[in-house]
């Protein structure tokens, strides 16, 4: 396939845990979940994201139903491979999906679930040092929100 990214600004919001994460994840909103483009398949996939206008790092998505935790409801959750400071509720997530990594699979263990997300990482992490990904890390996507906003000029 050979897509151009997706591109979304989302406010985050919080909290439809069960319990303590494995992973720190964003959730998208209900709205952006259900109105995905048609040809986005349930799955992980990776690209880039920035929190605000901070600095734009390296992510991984995960759309779709969490067979491992089997919700009821479609998700769209992002983990930024980044350590935060503190949580960032409420405030604007400018995320480029660039890639697909897998289906989305269940697990007899959490471990394994674990470890799946972990692999996640790392795949991402290479792929996006290709020259053809690392370009869109410097996107006008992601710079618009460092400028001042002025009023549609
Ligand atoms: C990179 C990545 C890959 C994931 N892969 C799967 C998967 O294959 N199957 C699954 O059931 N959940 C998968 N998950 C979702 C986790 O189950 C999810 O983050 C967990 O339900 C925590 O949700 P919460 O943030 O709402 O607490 C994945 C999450 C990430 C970030
Ligand atoms: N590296 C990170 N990636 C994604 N979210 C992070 C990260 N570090 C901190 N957070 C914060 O953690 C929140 C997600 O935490 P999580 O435990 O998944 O709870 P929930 O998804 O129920 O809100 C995000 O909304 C964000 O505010
Ligand atoms: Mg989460």
């Amino acid at each position: 396939v050979n897509h151009s990214p997706l591109f979304c600004k989302i406010i985050v919001s919080g909290l439809i845990s069960h319990f303590q994460s494995v992973y720190f994840t964003a959730n998208f909103p209900e709205q952006i979940v259900d109105n995905l483009p048609a040809d986005i398949s349930t799955g992980i996939y990776y690209g880039w994201a920035s929190v605000g206008s901070g600095d734009v790092h390296k992510m991984v998505v995960s759309i779709g139903w969490n067979p491992y935790y089997k919700n009821m409801k479609k998700s769209m959750e992002t983990h930024i491979i980044h350590t935060f400071e503190e949580d960032f509720y409420g405030e604007i997530l400018n995320v480029a999906i660039v890639g697909y990594l897998r289906p989305e699979k269940n697990f007899d263990s959490l471990e394994s679930l674990i470890s799946a997300i972990q692999g996640d990482i790392e795949e991402a992490k290479k792929r996006l040092d290709l020259p053809e990904h690392l370009k869109l890390k410097d996107d006008n996507f992601f710079q618009v929100s460092k400028s001042k906003i002025m009023n549609g000029h």
